[in-house]
């Protein structure tokens, strides 16, 4: 069976990529896609695609639900809409990829309990790239034996939300098998705010914004006379795509929310 794909954000860096990976995979048909420019038009009319790019572009999931029938929609859009978009998706039947990053624990739960009322598949992945999978599992493992822990993430300058969505679940991971203490001297002070980055249960957080990076990240485990440093670099957006092609064959077998690629995968 061909898997009927929307995908919302295609003009975006991610949704670019993401729209030749679905158009060249021949198990999966890009029936149509969301974004707020070109709407009424095609993808090839954007110039941004190759003619023969026929998906439609919609800007309302409903009216795109209503003539395209997607099985599954891939969000790669933004903090600020894609909790409404992932709702809206589960209450149209059309299971949820999700890449874009910036839910709130309160909006994961939510999203959780109605996949499972509804039974529909649902997959929330912070990030698609196998590598950031491993160091996230890799730091969980490390920090059973390491617990004093800071991660400092770094991402291109156009990224919205810090800190990243990856950096949030390492420390969800880490936070699992790691008794919250404070890190540090325990009268340490500030005096330059922000100087020792965010607290997630007293491991600290740390994001960089800088042109030329894309997305990397390093959790360092520190103990009595050591480091261990586990790091991950994503060079370009290619390095999420195998992460988008298995979420979507996976979630067609779901029938609740999977919050994280590692998952699903073996
Ligand atoms: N899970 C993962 O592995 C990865 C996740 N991301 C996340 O994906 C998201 C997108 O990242 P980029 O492609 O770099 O962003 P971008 O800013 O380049 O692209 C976002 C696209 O979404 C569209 N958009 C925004 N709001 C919309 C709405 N309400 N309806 C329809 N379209 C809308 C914009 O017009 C744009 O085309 C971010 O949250 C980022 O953190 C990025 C890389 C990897
Ligand atoms: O905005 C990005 O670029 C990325 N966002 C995700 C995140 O917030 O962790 C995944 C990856 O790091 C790239």
């Amino acid at each position: 069976m061909t898997i009927r794909v929307a995908i919302a954000g295609a003009r975006g860096r991610m949704g670019q990529e993401a729209v030749h990976t679905i158009m060249k995979n021949t198990e999966m048909e890009l029936v149509a896609v969301l974004d707020y420019k070109d709407i009424g038009k095609t993808l090839e009319d954007t110039n941004l695609f190759p003619p023969s790019y026929g998906a439609p572009i919609f800007t309302d999931l409903t009216e795109l639900h209503k003539k395209t029938s997607p099985d599954v929609l891939v969000d790669l859009t933004s903090p600020e809409s894609v909790y409404k978009h992932t709702k809206e998706a589960l209450a149209l039947n059309i299971r949820p990829v999700v890449g874009t990053t910036g839910f709130t624990d309160e909006e994961l739960e939510e999203l959780t309990a109605i996949s499972k009322e509804s039974g529909l598949g649902c997959i929330i992945a912070p990030n698609f790239a196998v590598g950031a999978v491993l160091m996230m599992k890799f730091a969980e493992q490390a920090a059973k034996y390491l617990p004093d822990i800071e991660i400092i993430e770094m991402h291109h300058d156009q990224k919205l939300d810090a800190p990243s969505g990856t950096a949030l679940k390492t420390a969800n991971l880490i936070a699992a098998v790691r008794p919250a203490h404070v890190q540090g001297h325990p009268k340490e002070k500030e005096t330059f705010p922000g100087a020792r980055g965010a607290d997630y249960e007293g491991m600290r957080i740390h994001s960089v914004r800088l042109p030329g990076l894309v997305a990397h990240q390093q959790v360092l485990l520190g103990g009595e006379g050591q480091l261990l440093t586990i790091r991950h670099d994503s060079f370009n957006r290619g390095s999420f795509m195998s992460g988008i092609v298995l979420s979507v064959k996976t979630v067609m077998n779901l029938k609740e929310l999977v919050y994280g690629l590692e998952h699903i995968i073996d």
